[in-house]
């Protein structure tokens, strides 16, 4: 027997419960299908925990900043408050079931299990099957991606959710990845005593980013006693029962107690049967138009779009989506102000395009920089002060094409710089803007005279 509802929407992450919840609280006859735990990676086994983590490793640094600054302090980590937190404030022990509520609580229906496409508005989760009047939303996420490293497979080593889940802290700890999952876990996990290394594929750090970005924080991970191997190919994983090793290009072996991989995330999309739809089951992603619609009746939010695996750009895909199903007015979706944060101390944050993106579309481009220890607040706040601002502007339109904002608040200072991008703000109107004394972000307004 089939049954025939108004909207299926196949994983109920950020993006998918979002769908779901507002289309159901519209009036829709809704199911959201979910394998595993209603709210999807982000509140169980990445930003929300992660988050909770690092409020902690930065609470122990800034403790460590006392000294001449403000007296004395001993600080003595503990992880037994952090991994309390994650269980009973987080993750409610990886219980979804305030979550499951919140949906049915919009009218939703919420059927768990892996769902998978089955024709056009045709879904089933196993004996179940289900008709789609108005159409089903692909919204399943991803998981991490493993590299081919002779032996890996082989080995018990972390993902992101072991990371979160762990009781106590490693004694050491090997980073494979130096990207923004490596790098907030690395550093959060050095606060607390352990002996972390990464490995880094790429010549420096966070690879995606402005490259003098990833050279700071380098530095900074390095002063507090990381060790870092980048541009290092890993080319064998072993594991003795007891301790890891990872044999690199260069002849070097590394060893710890724990090895994470962080080498990034890919959509899983063999499983959705996809096929039946006209489409390929072996795409990295799905192709979208404007208003997120993959095919007639079949839209996608969130990590599978490969828009930005970010819960922000679920929850704004996720609003389109319900825009076009509901028939409300709106504009297509528009990345060009995408802002991505990288939560290490300090905070990268970073919106539009980098310089070599920019140069790389053949646009003319000026760029910007200043460093926050040589403005009057850096200057001030001294002791954990590291940071610098970059702008990137097209010199032929006169506008901010991307900026990065690095600092004890970048991700705050971000804000303004990605109106700057989104709004296309001339950049000879922020030249003439007041910038508040002594903030952070009026280091933005050396950025711009060094613009030129
Ligand atoms: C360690 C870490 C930290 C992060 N920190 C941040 C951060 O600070 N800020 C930020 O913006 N982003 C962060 N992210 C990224 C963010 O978690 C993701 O971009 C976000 O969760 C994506 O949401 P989604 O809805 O696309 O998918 P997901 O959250 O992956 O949810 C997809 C859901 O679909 C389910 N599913 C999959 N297949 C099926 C199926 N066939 N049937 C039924 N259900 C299915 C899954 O079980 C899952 O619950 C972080 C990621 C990691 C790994
Ligand atoms: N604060 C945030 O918003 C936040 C935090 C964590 C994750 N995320 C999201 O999750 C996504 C996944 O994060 P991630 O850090 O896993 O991926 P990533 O793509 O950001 O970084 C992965 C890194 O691993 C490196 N790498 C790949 N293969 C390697 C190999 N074999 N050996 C050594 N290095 C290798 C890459 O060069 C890259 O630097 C991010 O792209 C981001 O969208 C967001």
């Amino acid at each position: 027997m089939t049954e025939q509802v108004d909207v299926v929407v196949i994983g109920m992450g950020p993006g998918g419960e979002q769908v779901a919840g507002r289309l159901a609280e519209a009036g829709l006859n809704v199911v959201g299908v979910e394998a595993e735990l209603v709210g999807g990676e982000c509140p169980y086994w990445a930003c929300v925990p992660t988050k909770m983590m690092i409020r902690a490793g930065n609470l122990l640094a800034e403790a460590r900043r006392v000294p001449g600054m403000a007296g004395t302090a001993e600080v003595r980590a503990d992880w037994s408050p952090v991994a309390a937190r994650i269980r009973d404030e987080a993750t409610d022990d990886w219980n979804d079931r305030v979550a499951a509520d919140r949906f049915t609580d919009k009218g939703g229906r919420l059927v768990r299990g892996r769902g998978r496409l089955d024709g056009p508005g045709r879904v089933t989760v196993g004996e179940q099957s289900f008709e789609a009047r108005h159409g089903v939303v692909i919204a399943t996420g991803s998981r991490p991606q493993i590299p081919p490293v002779p032996g890996l497979a082989e080995v018990p080593y972390w993902t992101n959710r072991d990371a979160i889940a762990a009781k106590e802290p490693p004694r050491s700890l090997l980073v494979l990845g130096g990207g923004a999952v490596g790098l907030e876990l690395a550093q959060l996990y050095a606060r607390f005593g352990t002996a972390v290394t990464v490995v880094e594929a790429m010549d420096g750090l966070l690879p995606a980013d402005e490259p003098e970005a990833g050279a700071l924080l380098a530095e900074v991970l390095e002063g507090e006693g990381i060790t870092l191997r980048t541009g290092a190919r890993a080319v064998q994983a072993r594991h003795d029962g007891e301790e890891f090793g990872l044999a690199l290009e260069s002849g070097e072996e590394l060893t710890a107690q724990q090895l994470l991989v962080a080498t990034g995330r890919r959509a899983d999309l063999a499983e959705l049967g996809l096929e039946t739809v006209g489409l390929d089951p072996g795409a990295h992603t799905l192709s979208t138009d404007g208003h997120l619609l993959a095919a007639p009746g079949l839209w996608a939010v969130g990590d599978v779009t490969g828009h930005g695996a970010f819960t922000h750009v679920a929850m704004y895909e996720a609003e389109i989506v319900c825009r076009a199903v509901l028939g409300e007015p709106g504009p297509p979706a528009d990345y060009r102000a995408l802002p991505r944060v990288t939560f290490t101390d300090p905070e990268v944050g970073a919106v539009g395009l980098t310089e070599r993106q920019a140069r790389d579309k053949g646009l003319r481009v000026r760029t910007g920089m200043s460093r926050l220890p040589s403005s009057a607040r850096g200057w001030i706040h001294k002791t954990g002060n590291e940071g610098l601002y970059k702008l990137v502007a097209d010199e032929d339109r006169g506008v901010l094409l991307g900026a990065t904002a690095m600092g004890p608040a970048g991700g705050e200072v971000l804000y303004g710089l990605a109106v700057a991008v989104q709004a296309e703000v001339p950049v000879e109107t922020l030249r003439h803007m007041i910038f508040a004394y002594p903030t952070f972000h009026r280091g933005v307004e050396d950025a711009l005279r060094d613009l030129g």
